[in-house]
C-alpha cells in the first residue's frame, strides 16, 4: 500500500498522484475531551485570523452541548483504520436546483459504486451521512422524498436499485436553518456529531450550493459553528467566484478569514468531465500528439460551448453575469489552460496548477475588438414559438446582457505565439455541444491537392475532442478512396466512447466530490489561477458595461450572430462546428 504525505495544516495530499480508491489518505485529530462546550471561531483555531462571526454569538452557542476539542495535528492513517472515521457531507442550499439536479444524484452514484466509506463498526454498518441544509422547512422524510425522485441507478437491476436507493436515503438528513444563524448551524453540528459519535474522527465536506451573495455568510457561520472537531473540514464553493477581479479578491479575502486555502475547493464542473480529464493523457501519453502541439503545426484552436435552450428560469442569476462570466472566463478558459500548458513536473495538483497559471499569465488581455456579443431573440415558426431572452420573466426588460460571446485570445509564449485561440459560448443555439477543435496547418507542397478537390483549409487535418454529447475524439485525415484509380477524400479516425467503452461515464460532479473527499485538489481552481483569469477578462467586461455595448440579436435555435464569422475570418479561421458533416 502506498501512503501519500499529508499537509499538516490542511489535510491535502502533497505532491502525490491522485489517490486511487483503494488508497485512502486520512488525517486524524486526536480528540481530547474538554469539560465545557466551546465554540471557537474557525479562524482562531486554524489560521489565527479574526473571525467575522462575533465572539458573543459564538459564546451563545457555546452553552449548547459538550463536545471534544481536537488536537488538529495530522498524521497518516493506515487503510484499515478508515473504519474508524466517519464522513459527513452537508449540502448547503439543499432545496435548490443544482442540489436536486446534480449534487444528490452524484452522491448517490458514488454510494452506488462503493466510493463512499462503508463498513461495520459494532452495530454501526454505514459510516457516511448526507445532510441537507436550507431555509425551506422540511422533515427528513420530505427531504428524502425530494431527493429520491431524482435518483436512478446505472445498472438496470431494479431490485438492487430500489434497495440501494433506500439504503442511501436512510443516511440522508435535513436541517432547516437560516444562512447566518449560528444556532442553526450548531443544531446541524449536533446532528453531525451524533452521526459520527461511534468513530474516532469525523471528516466533513460542506458543499455551498447557494447564490453568490451569501457565500461568505455561509462560509463564516458553517465553519464557526459546524466545523469538525476531530477531523478535516473542506468546503466546495460553486461559481461564480466574483464578477470581476476586485469582487473575486474580496470574496477570497472573506473566505480566508474562516478557511485556509487548502480547505477551499472551488469547483468548475467542466474540469470533472471525462474528456477534459483525458486531455493531459492524450497529450502527454502519446508521442504522436505532443510534438505537433505548437504554433509550428497548429493553425488555430477553437473551444466551443453551445446550448440549445435559453436561460429558462435562471435569468435572474444569469442577467447579472452574462455568458462571458458564466461560461467563457471559467469553463472555456480552464480548458484552454489545460490544452496549452507545458508538461507538468508531476501529476500532483500543485504542479499541474502551476503550469495552468503560467499559461494564463502569458495570455494577452482580451480586447473588445476581438470579441462579439449576442443575445437571442424569440422565434416563431414550424408550429412552435420559442421565447427570446427578454421574454424570460426573471430578466429585466431592455437588458443588454450577452447570451452569446466569441473572442479571439493569444498566448505570448514560444509555443503558441501568433496562434489564435477562439472561444465561443452561447445559449439558445441550434445544438447542445462542447468541444475542442484543433485545426492543423496545410501539408506543404501537397501532392494530392488536385485529387482532393477541396480548399487547402478544408483539407487540412483537424482533431476534434468532443466533450459532450456523444463523447469522442476524432482526427480528420485525407484518405485514398478504396478501389481502382486514385481518389482521395476526407474521413475520420474515430474514437467514439459509446462504441469503444461499454461503460457509463461518471458525471463531472461525481468525480469532483470524490476528489474533494480524497483531498485531491488537482481539478479544483487555485486562487492565483482565478485571479489571473479575472485579470485577463475584467478590463473588457468593464468596457462592455461602461460603453453599454449592445449585443447582436440572433434567433433562438440559430448558429448565433453573424459577427462571430467575421471575428474568425479576421484571423483566417473558419469555425469547425459549422461544417454540416460535424453536426
Ligand atoms: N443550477 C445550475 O445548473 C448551476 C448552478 N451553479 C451555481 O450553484 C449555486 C446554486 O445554484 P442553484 O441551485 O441553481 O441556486 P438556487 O437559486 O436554486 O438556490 C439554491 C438555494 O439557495 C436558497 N436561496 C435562493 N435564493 C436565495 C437568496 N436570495 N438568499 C438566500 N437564499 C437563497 C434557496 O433555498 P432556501 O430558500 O430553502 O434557503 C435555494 O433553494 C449558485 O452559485 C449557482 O451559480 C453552477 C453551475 C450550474
Ligand atoms: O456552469 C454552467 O454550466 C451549465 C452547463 O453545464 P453542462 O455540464 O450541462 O454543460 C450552464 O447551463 C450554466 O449556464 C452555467 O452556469
Amino acid at each position: 500500500m502506498r501512503l501519500s504525505t499529508v499537509s499538516k495544516a490542511s489535510g491535502s495530499v502533497v505532491g502525490g498522484a491522485r489517490p486511487v480508491s483503494s488508497v485512502r489518505v486520512c488525517r486524524v485529530g486526536t480528540p481530547q475531551t474538554q469539560p465545557a462546550y466551546q465554540v471557537t471561531p474557525r479562524s482562531i483555531r486554524q489560521s489565527g485570523r479574526t473571525a467575522a462571526v462575533s465572539e458573543t454569538k459564538a459564546k451563545e452557542i457555546s452553552k449548547a452541548a459538550p463536545v471534544p476539542v481536537p488536537d488538529l495535528q495530522a498524521y497518516e492513517l493506515p487503510l484499515e483504520d478508515w473504519t474508524q472515521s466517519a464522513l459527513s457531507v452537508c449540502v448547503v442550499g439543499a432545496s435548490g436546483d443544482l442540489a436536486k439536479k446534480k449534487i444528490f444524484p452524484a452522491l448517490f452514484a458514488l454510494f452506488y459504486e462503493g466510493h463512499l466509506p462503508k463498513a461495520s463498526v459494532g452495530v454501526v454498518s454505514v459510516y457516511f451521512s448526507i445532510f441537507g441544509y436550507a431555509r425551506t422547512k422540511m422533515s427528513d422524510e420530505e427531504f428524502r422524498a425530494m431527493i429520491g425522485s431524482n435518483l436512478s441507478c446505472r445498472v438496470a437491476d431494479a431490485t438492487d436499485c430500489s434497495r440501494k436507493i433506500e439504503e442511501f436515503l436512510s443516511r440522508c438528513f435535513y436541517q432547516a436553518g437560516q444562512y447566518d444563524a449560528l444556532e442553526d448551524y450548531a443544531a446541524l453540528d449536533r446532528r453531525m456529531t451524533a452521526a459520527e459519535e461511534r468513530f474516532k474522527r469525523g471528516d466533513r465536506v460542506f458543499y455551498l450550493s447557494i447564490p453568490p451573495n451569501i457565500f461568505t455568510t455561509v462560509a463564516a457561520s458553517a465553519s464557526t459553528a459546524a466545523s469538525s472537531k476531530s477531523g478535516w473540514t473542506r468546503m466546495i464553493v460553486e461559481k461564480p467566484f466574483g464578477r470581476d477581479l476586485e469582487s473575486s479578491r474580496l470574496l477570497a479575502s472573506e473566505l480566508y478569514k474562516h478557511l485556509a486555502e487548502e480547505q477551499i475547493y472551488r469547483i468548475d464542473h467542466y474540469l470533472g468531465k471525462e474528456l477534459i480529464e483525458n486531455l493531459t493523457v492524450l497529450r502527454f501519453a502519446n508521442l504522436v500528439f505532443e510534438p505537433l502541439w505548437s504554433r509550428q503545426y497548429i493553425r488555430n484552436v477553437q473551444v466551443i460551448f453551445s446550448e440549445n435552450f435559453g436561460t429558462e428560469g435562471r435569468g435572474g442569476y444569469f442577467d447579472q453575469y452574462g455568458i462571458v462570466r458564466d461560461v467563457i472566463q471559467n469553463h472555456l478558459l480552464q480548458i484552454l489552460a489545460l490544452f496549452a500548458m507545458e508538461q507538468p513536473a508531476s501529476l500532483g495538483a500543485e504542479d499541474i496548477r502551476d503550469e495552468k497559471v503560467k499559461v494564463l499569465r502569458s495570455m494577452q488581455v482580451v480586447k473588445l475588438e476581438d470579441m462579439v456579443l449576442g443575445q437571442y431573440r424569440g422565434r416563431t415558426g414550424k408550429g412552435q414559438s420559442l421565447p427570446g431572452y427578454l421574454d424570460d420573466a426573471t430578466v429585466p426588460p431592455n437588458s443588454i446582457t450577452p447570451t452569446f460571446a466569441a473572442c479571439a485570445v493569444f498566448l505570448n509564449n514560444a509555443r503558441w505565439d501568433g496562434v489564435p485561440f477562439l472561444l465561443k459560448a452561447g445559449k439558445a443555439l441550434e445544438s447542445r455541444t462542447a468541444e475542442i477543435r484543433v485545426q492543423f496547418r496545410h501539408v506543404p507542397g501537397s501532392l494530392y491537392h488536385d485529387k482532393l478537390n477541396l480548399a487547402a483549409d478544408a483539407a487540412s487535418n483537424e482533431l476534434v475532442i468532443r466533450i459532450q454529447p456523444n463523447e469522442s475524439i476524432y482526427l480528420k485525415i485525407n484518405n485514398k478512396v478504396p478501389g481502382l484509380g486514385l481518389n482521395v477524400d476526407t474521413t475520420r479516425l474515430d474514437l467514439s466512447y459509446d462504441s469503444r467503452y461499454q461503460t457509463h461515464l461518471p458525471d463531472a460532479y461525481e468525480r469532483l466530490i470524490l476528489d474533494c473527499v480524497n483531498g485531491d485538489r488537482r481539478l479544483f481552481i487555485r486562487n492565483d489561477e482565478l485571479e489571473v483569469a479575472w485579470e485577463k477578462f475584467t478590463p473588457v467586461l468593464k468596457e462592455i458595461e461602461q460603453r453599454r455595448v449592445a449585443p447582436e440579436l440572433y434567433p433562438y435555435g440559430s448558429r448565433g450572430p453573424v459577427g462571430a464569422h467575421y471575428l474568425a475570418a479576421k484571423y483566417g479561421v473558419r469555425w469547425g462546428d459549422h461544417n454540416p458533416e460535424d453536426l
